[in-house]
Parts: structure tokens; sequence; C-alpha cells
């Protein structure tokens, strides 16, 4: 098998809170025991509730936040075990990242010709002329008119604010580029063109994508392979092309009935409880407090990530048969919630 692009193994990320405040100190598991593979060419998806840890990983992947513990492969080396100035070279140029928020992510006072110039200013890219080209070349790729060069990004609409980071975030022709929730903070009207802009790049560039977004059903469209996370679990990985239905991990299965779409239309999946704290996750399955499906088993300790199909892991001890529909798991977790209600 051909060594992935990029390889995170075992990531944890754990933030301490210190003193004082509503919950006192402790520890917030942001990110436990995820691996992935990113191979070259290929758009991985990342899905979940709010908080379940996304843009952790995502930060880890790009190296912009260091793992508690577990590594991160570039081509098969070691990000973490290279000095910071290898690190730099190594993930800034083969990393792009695209932010939620192009306003915040860009400087308000550099014009968009120096902001979209300089990691090829920071990474010491051929000469200043070769640089100035290539910053001309970048804006039409984007699609930004050249007589926007000078302009500050104040100036401009949240779009074209997007195209300055996108055309920023290629400019050292990465082989990877993290998405973060690229269209989100932008007007409807524009998101489906940044989203087609992003897609014909990344055919035409032949880029890998991680793609980040509460939107489930475009990640679906977008990606090759989904990742589902649950309270900074990743809890299944699955071809996008067999989801919702051919999707294992009742939580799965649950986010996406909660976001239907004309082709799956449905109900959703009634769940039980509320997503518990990162900080003191249940024992277990992270997933059984809500889970229709959960039994005493599922508190005992964590369910191993089984491989189903091929490309295709679930982290769960009752994984959902191929053949069952949703309209089945509706009645199953209805019929759960019904029964749950009359015991209270
Ligand atoms: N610097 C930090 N200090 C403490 N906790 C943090 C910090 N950053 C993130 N967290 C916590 O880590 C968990 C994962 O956060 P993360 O932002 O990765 O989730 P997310 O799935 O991207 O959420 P959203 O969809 O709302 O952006 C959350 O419980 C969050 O509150």
């Amino acid at each position: 098998m051909n060594t992935p692009l990029l390889e995170g193994k075992d990531l944890h990320v754990v933030h301490r809170i210190r003193g004082g405040g509503l919950f006192g100190s402790g520890h917030v598991y942001a990110l436990t025991g995820a691996d992935v593979a990113i191979e070259a060419g290929s758009t991985v998806g990342i899905v979940g509730e709010s908080g379940c840890g996304k843009s952790t990983l995502a930060r880890v992947l790009v190296g912009l936040q260091r793992p508690t513990e577990g590594s991160l492969l570039w081509e098969g080396h070691d990000v973490w075990a290279m000095s910071a100035r290898e690190r730099r070279t190594v993930l800034g140029r083969g990393v792009g990242m695209i932010f939620q928020d192009p306003s915040g992510s860009l400087n308000r006072r550099m014009p968009v010709s120096e902001i979209i110039r300089d990691p090829l200013d920071v990474h010491r890219w051929k000469s200043p002329r070769e640089r100035a080209v290539r910053v001309r070349e970048l804006m039409d790729l984007v699609g930004l008119p050249v007589s926007l060069a000078d302009a500050l990004p104040t100036s401009l609409s949240g779009g074209q604010r997007q195209r300055v980071s996108i055309a920023r975030a290629l400019a050292l022709d990465p082989a990877l580029v993290v998405a973060d929730e690229p269209t989100s903070a932008l007007d409807v009207s524009v998101r489906a063109q940044i989203l087609n802009l992003l897609l014909d790049l990344k055919s035409q560039l032949n880029l890998a994508m991680v793609f980040v977004s509460h939107d489930i059903q475009t990640v679906r469209r977008v990606s090759d392979r989904v990742i589902s996370m649950y309270l900074g679990r990743i809890v299944e990985q699955a071809p996008a092309a067999g989801l919702p239905d051919d999707g294992r991990h009742p939580y799965t299965r649950a986010l996406f009935s909660a976001a239907p779409s004309l082709l799956h239309p449905t109900d959703p999946i009634p769940l039980g409880g509320s997503v518990p704290s990162a900080s003191a996750p249940p024992s277990g399955c992270p997933f059984r407090t809500r889970c229709w499906r959960a039994d005493d088993v599922c508190a005992t300790e964590m369910p191993a990530y089984d491989e189903v199909a091929v490309d295709h892991s679930v982290r769960c001890y009752h994984p959902i048969e191929s053949t069952t529909t949703t309209t089945e798991l509706l009645r199953e977790a209805t019929a759960d919630r019904a029964t749950a209600a009359q015991g209270a």
C-alpha cells in the first residue's frame, strides 16, 4: 500500500483548564485516539455536532496545534520529531489552510497582493519578480480581477475575501488543503460559488482536501471518505458514496437523519439526553448516554474500531446492519424513547 500523504496516529488533544470560573479546574478532552490517513488527491470530510472536535482535528492536521499525544506523519516522516524549521518548511509548503471567517484571518491593513504574496516571502520562494508573477497567476486562478491587487480586505465582499484566502492557501502549490467551514460565514448566495471554486481547484491541481462543515450533505457530496466524530472521538469512517444508508454507527445515521436531503427524506431519529461534557466523557462508548441501542456492555470500555468493509471502520458494540433502513432505525429509536418515557 502507498504511504499516505498525511497520517495522524492515535492523536489526542487535552486542554487543561485552570482554577476559578464556573467549572473550576480540569481537563477538556478535545480529541481522543484519532487515526486518520489522507491519500494524495483524495477528499476527507469531517462531520459531527458542535464541539465534537472537528476544528481541533483540522488544526492538528495542519500543524497549528501540537497533539498532546500521538504522531503526525507527512509522507511517512514524523512532523513533530523534526526541527521547528524543518516542520515549518514541510507543512508550510505542503499544506494550505482555509478558515471559516475570511475577515478574521486576513490582515486588514495589507493589500490583497501582499496577503497572497506573504507565504512566498516567508518561504523565500524564488525571486521577487517571480513572486509578483505568481501573485497575478493566483488571483487569476481564484477569479479575482487584477484591479483588486491594491485593494484592502475591508473594501472587498465576503466572497472576494474568501477568494483571497484561497489564493494565499494555494500560493506554495500545496498537495493538501484543509478547509474548516470555508463557506459558513458567507452569504447563502455566494456559498455555492466558493464551494464550486474549491472543487474546480481540487480537480485542476489534484489536491487532497480535508473538508470540515456543519453542512453534512455538502460534506457527503464533495468527499471521498467521511469521518464522523462524537465527543472528541472518531466513531466512524466510511466511503461517502454509501452514506447515509450505509452508515453503521447509530450516531452517523442520527446525524444524517437530522439533515435530510431530497434523495433521502426522513424524520430525525430521536436521541435521548444531551451531549455530555468534553471534561467528563462517559465511560465506555461516548455515545451510549444518547444511543437507543446502548446496553450494559456499552458502559464497560471503549468499543474497538472495527473494519466492517473496505475503507469502512466503526467504533460500536451494536453497529447497524448494512440492510437496515433509516425508517426501521426511526421505529427502533422511537420505541426506545417511548419505553424510557414510561420508565421515567
Ligand atoms: N483552547 C481551548 N481550551 C479549552 N477547551 C477547548 C479549547 N479549544 C477547544 N476546546 C474544547 O474542545 C472541544 C472541541 O472543540 P472544537 O472547536 O474542536 O469542536 P468543533 O467540532 O470544531 O466545534 P464547532 O463545530 O462548534 O466549531 C470543545 O469541547 C471545545 O469547547
